[in-house]
């Protein structure tokens, strides 16, 4: 299975229909793929925090319409990455799209973890609470955003879903780059599954971006990884790796589950 992950440049100077006519081509031109992955947010930047209410879309917005084609296209699977949504309830969410390769939205995820504490999407938006996973013919995938990372109970509630490899689009700053690279590969190692990380690139709202979109394998070993700029990794992923290692070295089945809940 083919994987693609597009990191995109978020420049602030560009508009945010430029952007999205531009990675539509980009997605068109990746038919050999059988998956093509986007980063979080970046039709606005992760950090744009001002814009969030402006650009905020449905899924039924232009951000999903341009997808939704792109993805018939090019006969893929998509990950759309992530978009500012205007849930039908008023509020803001952190939404991410997957598309099949016949253009239908097949589900969204909405970040379960936001990030910022008390101040940035942590207010300005609200927490999705669902585990998505998205069966594919050969493998099925876990869906996470950014800041999700750090969070390995999200993962193993993924993998108890059936997942296989996660998908983890992102906005992540550059100033803590070796967290992401190191997580992302814990993720893999402790979860025997593909870690397939989509970061983006430039700087927007002040804060330069980490890039380094990378794909772990569930051996932790590190398929493929970006640079800094706009970039494309491509990487073929063996559903069976997946299988193998967790019958090789079945460290999942030694887990002592109720152990998160400690007596006082
Ligand atoms: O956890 C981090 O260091 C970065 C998280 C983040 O930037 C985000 O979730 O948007």
């Amino acid at each position: 299975m083919r994987a693609s992950l597009i990191q995109i440049d978020v420049d602030p100077y560009e508009s945010v229909n430029s952007r999205r006519e531009r990675v539509g081509s980009l997605i068109r031109e990746l038919r050999s793929s059988d998956l093509v992955v986007l980063p979080e947010l970046w039709t606005v930047g992760a950090f744009a925090y001002e814009l969030f209410a402006d650009e905020a879309e449905t899924l039924r917005g232009t951000t999903a319409r341009a997808m939704s084609e792109a993805a018939r296209d090019a006969g893929i699977w998509l990950h759309a990455g992530s978009i500012p949504e205007r849930g039908e309830d008023g509020a803001l969410y952190n939404t991410s799209l997957v598309f099949s390769p016949d253009g239908e939205l097949a589900h969204s995820y909405r970040k379960i973890h936001r990030f910022g504490f008390d101040k940035g999407e942590a207010v300005l938006m609200g927490a999705g609470s669902d585990l998505v996973t998205v069966p594919l013919p050969d493998l099925t995938l876990g869906l996470a955003t950014c800041y999700d990372l750090r969070f390995p109970e999200l993962f193993r509630g993924l993998v108890d879903a059936g997942a296989h490899a996660f998908v983890v689009p992102a906005g992540w700053p550059e100033r803590r780059r070796a967290h992401w690279t190191l997580l992302a590969r814990a993720r893999a190692v402790e979860d025997q599954a593909y870690v397939l990380a989509c970061g983006t690139a430039g700087t927007h709202a002040g804060v330069p971006q980490a890039g380094h979109s990378i794909v772990v394998d569930p051996w932790g070993e590190v398929l493929a990884e970006a640079g800094s700029g706009e970039e494309t990794l491509t990487v073929d992923l063996d559903p069976a790796k997946v299988f193998d290692t967790r019958e090789a070295f079945p460290a999942l089945k030694d887990r002592v589950l109720g152990l998160d809940t400690p007596k006082r």
